[in-house]
């Protein structure tokens, strides 16, 4: 059984808290994702933690230095998860821990542009992550030949707690179930999807099952 996280790469916060609205029954996780977060700051955390109390919400920072500066702003405003970059160095993971720490509150460490996905992995649970996102971005999903696989395959042998974000969707999620991940993170499926909440029941039932 894996939990299901939504990323929601919206512009809008409006918008945003509109979509979440939609999917918060079948969601574990709300997550604002990078484009969101440039485009309306620590506000929008807090707006949408406000609207869902309830929910964990995931600020997707994708942070590259000042780890504990940037995971105290993100807490500050309500934020449940931060994403500090995999391929930054372990201080910039262990400064965001120590704030994830203070506040009791989890960091996420995001293996995009990461070669050596497992390795990194296990070194990242070792600094104190809570789980790492085995991560193939939008860029690298548009690339020719990109397939999901290689993620789940990572997934399978990792050994240490792990989520699959990059390309998630009806067809995928069972093998990303089955390759042992404690989330997994849809965006487009559930965002993109002509009835999202739907399309959220569903991807949950198979995450579930
Ligand atoms: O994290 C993401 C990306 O870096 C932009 O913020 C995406 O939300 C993530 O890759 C989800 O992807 P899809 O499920 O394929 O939309």
């Amino acid at each position: 059984m894996a939990k299901l996280q939504v990323a929601i790469d919206l512009l809008d916060i409006d918008e945003a808290i509109a979509l979440a609205t939609k999917v918060a029954p079948y969601i574990d996780i709300i997550e604002l994702g990078t484009p969101l977060i440039k485009s309306e700051g620590l506000a929008g955390i807090r707006k949408m933690k406000d609207a869902f109390p309830d929910k964990m919400v995931l600020a997707d920072f994708k942070t590259a230095d000042a780890g504990e500066l940037e995971a105290n702003m993100a807490f500050g405003a309500g934020a449940d998860y931060i994403t500090v970059l995999g391929a930054t160095g372990d201080s910039t993971i262990a400064g965001a821990v120590k704030a994830a720490k203070e506040h009791g509150k989890g960091v996420v460490v995001d293996t995009i542009g990461v070669k050596d996905r497992v390795k990194r992995a296990k070194e990242a649970i070792a600094l104190g992550a809570e789980f790492v996102e085995l991560h193939a971005g939008l860029d690298e999903q548009a690339e020719d030949g990109y397939s999901i696989q290689v993620l789940i395959d990572e997934a399978a042998r990792a050994g240490v707690a792990v989520s699959i974000a990059g390309g998630v969707n009806l067809k995928s999620i069972t093998a990303v179930k089955n390759s042992g991940v404690i989330v997994a993170v849809a965006g487009a499926a559930i965002y993109g999807a002509e009835d999202p909440a739907k399309a959220a029941q569903e991807l949950q039932a198979l995450a579930m099952a």
